[in-house]
């Protein structure tokens, strides 16, 4: 029997970003491994003109959810969602809920935040670090709370290189960045948002290691507990492999580059790929959930969440394997044929972007007000650039995080619960996953059919006879106006074509000679 499956039956607990990736997954693998917990409350906003209900009800209707059913079958009964805006005072909860919620929850799983790279230094603070600090304080009102356990990223202090699982202080105290942004207005924190973050390359990652510090500032004597997650990717085994539902990540660029838009991008080859896979941090997630519950560790731990020091990948053999995943399975009506060129060159990069994603958006959007349609092309390669821009400063380096305590935590589970709840990422098959995930992202992102697969290769072989097509028209356009021009030119092509005839000449005197 599992340990940790018996340590969340009977309990009552309450989960922040529910409806996000990693909240869909946690709770997925809660209910199937403890169908015998009490409740789980979880804090939802209204979304895109859907009630809470209707949104609830959507993510148990999904397939992600079909095993659940099979082994809970009242799952409906045990999930309470609770209005709640994070970016409100008290997070906008009725009072009555606010009770119950105080009086009830046994361990809180924070997994809400923004993760935009963009957003602005306002709003990433209200969400990732007042937020966590108004949760914290809820928390500490909750008489029969055993954990909190609080979701961070490994690259809250990627502007280290060696990094160990400790919590690095800011410059600048949380308290006093909250209280600044009250009376600041909007132009005055946009001048200075680049000198608060300093070297960490956006908004998300300095707000996170805030957070982080407002959690070790406010534990009390909480028993608390940090995961640091790396690039957090498609499942790897459970409940399927490859389940992925939205584009953070690599998971967008994948699209990008199977759909033929993305040809080209600044990354070292060499450099490490810190996927980790998403039920991989689920399963760490519960253990430490079970870990700090039940051996109450006299500090703040915190735990790396990543594959790098057991089993690297780097982006080169990531992005090779992607190919060849998309030559076996391609996605369908792509713009172009799929391929990319990694370069780490600035010069190389602009070139690319010029003239192998500008420009033929450029010529596509010609083409659509052509044929009288709105051109679209332009805008979202547009898009795409600006989001590759912001994922460079991540492909183009290697950081090291230490992991002794996720190490310690795998040499406490029993041999039932590191299965169960297996988070050890060397058995992990890198070739396999990326197969696996390109598949997901097929399936589960984009839901297009398998049964689409032969007409995706006809139409990738059509892009291939228009690409040689349009090289070889574009050759001879090219020569025919240059000989027009250039003298030089004219010599050259004189002498390639008597060169040509004196050799056919030859070979037809030599053949004639031998008969
Ligand atoms: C073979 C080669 C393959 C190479 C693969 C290489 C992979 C490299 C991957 C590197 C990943 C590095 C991640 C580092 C993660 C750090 C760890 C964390 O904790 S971080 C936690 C993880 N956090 C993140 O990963 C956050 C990254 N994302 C962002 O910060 C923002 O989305 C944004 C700033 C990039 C775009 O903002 P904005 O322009 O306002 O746009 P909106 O958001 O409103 O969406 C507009 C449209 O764009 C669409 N779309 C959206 N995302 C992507 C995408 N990634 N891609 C493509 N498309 C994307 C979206 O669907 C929409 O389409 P439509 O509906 O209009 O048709
Ligand atoms: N994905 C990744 O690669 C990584 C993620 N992480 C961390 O993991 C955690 C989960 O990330 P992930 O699941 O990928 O993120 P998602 O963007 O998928 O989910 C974010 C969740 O936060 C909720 N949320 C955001 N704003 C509010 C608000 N104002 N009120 C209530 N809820 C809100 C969202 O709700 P709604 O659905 O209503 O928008 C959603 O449920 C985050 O803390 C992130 O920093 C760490 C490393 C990597």
């Amino acid at each position: 029997m599992s340990m940790i499956a018996a340590f969340y039956g009977g309990k009552s607990i309450l989960i922040t970003g529910a409806t996000g990736f990693m909240g869909k997954v946690l709770m997925e693998k809660l209910f199937r491994t403890s169908p015998d917990l009490k409740v789980i409350y979880i804090l939802v906003r209204p979304k895109a003109g859907q009630t809470l209900q209707q949104r609830v009800f959507q993510i148990l209707n999904s397939k992600l959810f079909e095993k659940v059913k099979e082994v809970c079958p009242n799952v409906h009964e045990k999930i309470r969602a609770i209005y709640a805006d994070l970016n409100q005072n008290d997070f906008g909860i009725s009072k009555e809920d606010m009770q119950e919620l105080l009086s009830c929850t046994n361990i809180i799983f924070h997994c809400a935040a923004t993760v935009r790279f963009d957003d602005t230094l306002r709003h990433a603070v209200q969400l990732n670090v007042t937020a966590t600090q108004q949760l914290l304080l809820m928390a500490s009102q909750m008489p029969k709370l055993e954990a909190f356990i609080h979701i961070s990223t490994a690259f809250s202090n990627c502007n280290l290189k060696h990094i160990d699982e400790v919590i690095y202080p800011c410059p600048v105290e949380p308290k006093k960045i909250i209280d600044s942004l009250e009376w600041l207005d909007d132009a005055i924190i946009d001048e200075i948002t680049p000198k608060l973050i300093g070297d960490r390359p956006n908004t998300y990652t300095y707000t996170k290691a805030l957070g982080e510090m407002v959690v070790q500032q406010e534990s009390g004597n909480m028993n608390i507990a940090i995961i640091r997650p790396s690039i957090v990717g498609a499942t790897w085994q459970e409940p399927f492999p490859g389940w992925v539902d939205n584009l953070n990540g690599p998971s967008g660029l994948i699209i990008a580059a199977g759909k033929g838009f993305l040809r080209a991008i600044k990354a070292t080859p060499m450099a490490v790929a810190d996927l980790i896979p998403v039920d991989t941090v689920v399963n760490l997630t519960l253990a430490v959930g079970w870990y700090t519950a039940v051996h109450r560790p006299k500090s703040t731990l915190v735990y790396h969440c990543t594959s790098g020091n057991f089993n690297p990948c780097n982006w080169g053999k990531m992005g090779f394997q992607i190919l060849a995943t998309f030559e076996k399975i391609p996605l369908e009506r792509a713009f172009r044929r799929p391929y990319a060129d990694f370069t780490t060159n600035n010069f190389t990069t602009q070139y690319r972007n010029a003239v192998s994603h500008r420009a033929p958006a450029i010529i596509y959007d010609f083409y659509l007000r052509l044929t009288g349609r709105k051109p679209r092309m332009t805008k979202l390669m547009n898009r795409l650039l600006r989001t590759v821009s912001m994922m460079e400063y991540f492909v183009n380096q290697s950081w090291e995080w230490s992991t002794y305590n996720t190490e310690m935590l795998m040499s406490e589970l029993s041999p039932e619960d590191q299965r169960v709840f297996n988070f050890d990422v060397r058995q992990l098959n890198w070739l396999e996953y990326i197969e696996n995930y390109v598949l997901g992202v097929k399936k589960y992102l984009l839901k297009e059919d398998m049964a689409g697969i032969p007409e995706a290769k006809q139409h990738l072989k059509r892009l291939r006879n228009i690409h040689y097509l349009f090289n070889t028209a574009l050759f001879l356009i090219a020569w025919r106006l240059l000989i027009a021009r250039s003298q030089m030119a004219r010599n050259v092509w004189f002498f390639i074509v008597s060169f040509c005839y004196k050799f056919l000449s030859y070979f037809r005197a030599s053949s004639t000679l031998k008969v």
